[in-house]
């Protein structure tokens, strides 16, 4: 029988250790959280971040910009806040309008207010093994392995795609963990026989239900890490949950897997900011 990997229960857990955490700190901690646009998706997201700072003790502040802000103007936000002596967290929800350059933006963000750990020097830091800010999707998903008790060292994992924000990320932190990781991506020829290959198996490949029993090894851990909406406005992975769970020892479901794990873990980057 499949470990079903509860993402919700773990991220409620790291809220309260946090809560209690920041609870004890005699400080204030400033999230600034600017959304350009109204992409309802990313209201959601955004409006979810803001509850759980609430959750937490943290203080929010929310920019809401309209689709029209130029790229100077919110680089001018951006770096009016970098100053701000309060502000100990800058997070800029993603995807931005297609007129604004998403790199230079996340350029911008001082490094040491980076809570999504996206900008160049914690990408950098993560990859060459020093502290920094490690994305939350992927620091989450190391969360979920340990707090599960799922071995990592010597293990064969597998990341199917090679994004900046997931892929690239996990395949460093699973490497940190001491793990022997391949990356696949889209132009990876005879795919199946790597996937075959992983204990653990993650995938970010943005393509639903994309991942079926033939991918898959007897007994491998599957994370998901795909969110799609379908006709119905039923949510679904990259993974085909349904085809793959005889054959799997572990997996994450979506919803309520991989997704919460990634607000947990950026509340844990907040108070890290505050602390430092
Ligand atoms: N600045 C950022 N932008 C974006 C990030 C990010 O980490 N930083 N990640 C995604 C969106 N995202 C957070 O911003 C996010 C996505 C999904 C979830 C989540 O809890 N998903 C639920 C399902 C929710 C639903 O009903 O749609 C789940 O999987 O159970 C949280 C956060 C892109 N932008």
């Amino acid at each position: 029988m499949a470990i079903i990997i509860d993402g919700k229960k773990i991220s409620t857990e790291i809220k309260d250790e946090l809560k209690e955490k920041v609870a004890s700190l005699n400080k204030d901690i400033t999230l600034c959280v600017i959304q350009v646009g109204s992409d309802p998706a990313s209201t959601i997201y955004v409006n979810n971040k803001k509850k759980a700072c609430e959750y937490i003790g943290i203080k929010s502040l929310s920019y809401e910009l309209p689709n029209e802000t130029t790229e100077e103007e919110l680089i001018g936000l951006v770096e009016e806040l970098n100053n701000q002596p309060n502000v100990n967290g800058i997070l800029v929800q993603l995807p931005l309008p297609k007129h604004i350059n998403e790199d230079k933006i996340i350029q911008t963000i001082a490094p040491h207010k980076d809570v999504d750990g996206f900008h160049p020097e914690n990408v950098g830091r993560l990859s060459i093994g020093q502290k920094g800010f490690v994305s939350c999707t992927p620091a989450g998903i190391v969360q979920l392995l340990k707090r599960y008790n799922i071995p990592i060292e010597g293990k064969e994992c597998v990341v199917v795609g090679r994004s900046n924000i997931v892929g690239k990320p996990i395949a460093m932190l699973m490497l940190r963990e001491n793990a022997t990781v391949t990356v696949c991506h889209s132009r990876t020829k005879d795919l199946k026989e790597i996937t075959k290959r992983a204990d653990i198996l993650i995938v970010a490949i943005g393509k639903p239900k994309f991942i079926t029993k033939e991918y898959v090894k007897e007994g491998a851990v599957v994370i998901d890490v795909g969110i799609h909406r379908n006709e119905d406005n039923k949510l679904c992975g990259d993974v085909d949950f349904d085809d793959v769970i005889e054959k799997v020892s572990a997996i994450t479901p979506v919803p309520g897997g991989v997704g919460p794990m990634t607000i947990a873990m950026l509340m844990h980057n907040c108070v890290e900011s505050g602390i430092a």
